[in-house]
C-alpha cells in the first residue's frame, strides 16, 4: 500500500493551500440555506444533484434546509481525467423524476467554464419545470466560457483547479473536507 502524500491539515505535497475551509462551508451552506428557504416558503423544491462533485454539496446543504424538499441525481461529466472542460457534456445517469411543473433548484459544485451547467440548464428547461435555478458552492469567474445565473452563490475563486469536498483530479482527493489548490506537479502542469 502506498501512502498519501497529502496528509492535511498540514498541506503540502499535492496540495498548495486551502482556499475555503471546512468552517467557512459549513457557515456559508447555512447562510445559502437560510435563503433557499425563505425563496421557495410554501412550496414544494426538487433538489438535483450534479454528480459525483455535489455529493457533498447536496447533503450538506439539505440538512440544513426547513423546506418540503425531495432530491434526484444527474450524472453529467465533462472533465473527465483532464484538469479542462472538454466542452462535450454526456449525460450518464439521467433523472428519475418528472419536471413538469416541479420548482427545480440545481445544486452543484462549481462552475469553472460554465459549459456543464448551461448545456444542463437548457436540457431542464425543455422538461417544462416551473422554476429553475442554480446553487452552487463555488464559482470562477475568470474562468467563465459562458455566463450563468447563479441565484446561490457559495464563494467566487481564483482560477486554479482546485480539489475537496467532492472535487477530483482523476477521481482523487473528493473526500477532503475543505477545497485546495491542487499542485500542478500532479496533473503536469
Ligand atoms: O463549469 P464547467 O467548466 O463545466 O465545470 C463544472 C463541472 O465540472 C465538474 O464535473 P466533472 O465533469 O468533473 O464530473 P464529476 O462531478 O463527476 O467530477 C464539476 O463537478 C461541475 O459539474
Ligand atoms: O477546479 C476544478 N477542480 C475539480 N473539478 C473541476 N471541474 C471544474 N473545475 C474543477
Ligand atoms: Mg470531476
Amino acid at each position: 500500500m502506498t501512502t498519501q502524500a497529502w496528509n492535511y491539515p498540514e498541506v503540502g505535497g499535492d496540495l498548495v493551500e486551502i482556499v475555503v475551509s471546512e468552517e467557512q462551508i459549513r457557515q456559508r451552506l447555512s447562510e445559502m440555506a437560510a435563503r433557499i428557504d425563505e425563496d421557495y416558503a410554501g412550496e414544494e423544491v426538487l433538489l438535483i444533484g450534479v454528480l459525483k462533485g455535489a455529493a457533498m454539496v447536496m447533503s450538506d446543504l439539505m440538512r440544513h434546509l426547513r423546506s418540503d424538499v425531495s432530491m434526484d441525481w444527474m450524472a453529467v461529466s465533462s472533465y473527465g481525467k483532464g484538469t479542462k472542460s472538454s466542452g462535450v457534456v454526456r449525460i450518464l445517469k439521467d433523472l428519475d423524476t418528472d419536471l413538469t411543473g416541479r420548482h427545480v433548484l440545481i445544486v452543484e459544485d462549481i462552475i469553472d467554464s460554465g459549459l456543464t451547467l448551461s448545456w444542463l440548464i437548457e436540457n431542464l428547461r425543455s422538461r417544462g419545470p416551473a422554476s429553475l435555478e442554480i446553487a452552487t458552492l463555488l464559482r470562477k469567474p475568470e474562468a467563465a466560457k459562458v455566463e450563468v445565473d447563479v441565484r446561490y452563490l457559495g464563494f467566487d475563486i481564483a482560477n486554479e483547479f482546485v480539489v475537496g469536498y467532492g472535487l477530483d483530479y482523476a477521481e482523487r482527493y473528493r473526500q477532503l473536507p475543505f477545497v485546495a489548490v491542487l499542485a500542478p506537479h500532479v496533473y503536469g502542469g
